[in-house]
């Protein structure tokens, strides 16, 4: 990035908490709210922005990005690129939300859309999943129901015995629904193979991150009849070969690999491996769709519901109709600074 003015940068960070709109179940978690670390960056009248929800299985929590932050501070209000940082910060919130920040000036001071910097060709709305928190099937074919908008819906399920009862229930009242599900590390091999026969029957495109991280070759000899992603066994580029041969889809979230710098870096890597390409969220505001929008236009599956959840969002947002997400230049890493 280049610096166009000598003043040093000043930088600002700090710690934000929002509630969800209601308690959301995942294997051995429940959130209720959402907290993000927002670092801001301003260069005379220029300001860029960062959002950073953090990995909460590898305890990267705001406190912790705080600090990473903090203890940086001189160094980045001299002026640190977003290839330095690739040094200086490890993958994780702390990056993520620094890195959008330099995207987002970067973008202000050529004035330039931060796709255009990076390459790409202007974004269109994209297909977003919209996700049902693990519950009893009835409750969660009901609000399969209410989300009558969306047109691919992804369900939670968990390490206990009802995963068949709730595709097949959530089938039954989204008969045209785009489905997958997503284990977050709740599977046995055992488990998986039980499940199956009812996920091929209600038509499940993909299972994502059925067993825990570390268990990578449970997958092994599998043969399993609907494609696998990754989601926790992949943070960043250099856990990719890993995965070769045992899943097909790599889930890429900006708060795991550490900013939209390294995932464009490792959706080419992941691309050249012969994988197919998911963007997804930990939660968050429209601030941390925007930089995964980007990377969107590059992935075959999208899940960018995280400010459905939340009880607030920034003005502008991201918005969402007919099943698709669209994220305007004026939300973040446009060519002007946009209100908060
Ligand atoms: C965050 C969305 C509600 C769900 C998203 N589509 C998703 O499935 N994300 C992750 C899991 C991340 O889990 C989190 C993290 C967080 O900080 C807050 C929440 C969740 C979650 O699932 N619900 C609450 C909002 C994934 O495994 O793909
Ligand atoms: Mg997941």
């Amino acid at each position: 990035m280049t610096k166009l003015s000598d003043a040093p940068l000043k930088l600002s960070a700090a710690i934000e908490k929002r509630p969800l709109t209601h308690a959301f179940h995942i294997t051995g978690y429940t959130f209720t709210e959402c907290a993000m670390l927002v670092v801001t960056l301003q260069d005379g009248e220029l300001t860029g922005r960062g959002e950073g929800l953090g990995v909460y299985y590898r305890h990267d929590t705001p406190n912790s990005m705080l600090h990473q932050i903090e203890a940086l501070r001189e160094h980045i209000e001299r002026g640190t690129t977003r290839e330095q940082l690739l040094e200086l910060l490890p993958s994780g919130g702390a990056r993520n939300a620094l890195d959008c920040a330099l995207w987002d000036l970067e973008a202000k001071r050529h004035g330039q859309p931060v796709w255009q910097l990076a390459g790409m060709s202007a974004p269109q709305s994209l297909l977003t999943t919209f996700t049902l928190s693990a519950d009893d099937p009835e409750v969660m074919a009901d609000y399969a129901r209410q989300l009558n908008d969306a047109r691919a819906l992804k369900l939670k399920l968990t390490n206990d015995h009802h995963n068949a009862e709730r595709v097949r229930a959530v089938r039954e009242a989204r008969p045209g629904a785009w489905l997958m599900v997503d284990a977050n590390q709740g599977f046995t091999r055992e488990s998986l193979t039980a499940a199956m026969p009812a996920f091929v029957e209600a038509g499940v495109a993909v299972v994502e991150q059925p067993f825990p991280i570390g268990c990578e070759a449970w997958l092994d000899g599998l043969n399993a009849p609907i494609p696998i992603a990754a989601d926790e066994s992949v943070q960043d580029h250099t856990d990719l070969e890993h995965l070769v041969g045992r899943v097909q889809v790599i889930n890429i979230k900006l708060d795991k690999c550490g900013g939209l710098t390294e995932a464009l870096t490792m959706a080419r890597q992941a691309r050249d491996l012969g994988f197919k390409l998911m963007v997804g969220n930990m939660g968050g505001t429209s601030w941390s769709m925007a930089p995964a929008f980007v990377l969107g236009s590059l992935c075959s599956v999208v899940d960018l519901d995280g400010p459905i959840y939340m009880l607030s969002d920034r003005t502008p947002s991201v918005s969402y109709q007919d099943g698709h997400v669209w994220c305007p230049d004026s939300v973040w890493g446009g060519p002007t600074t946009a209100v908060a």
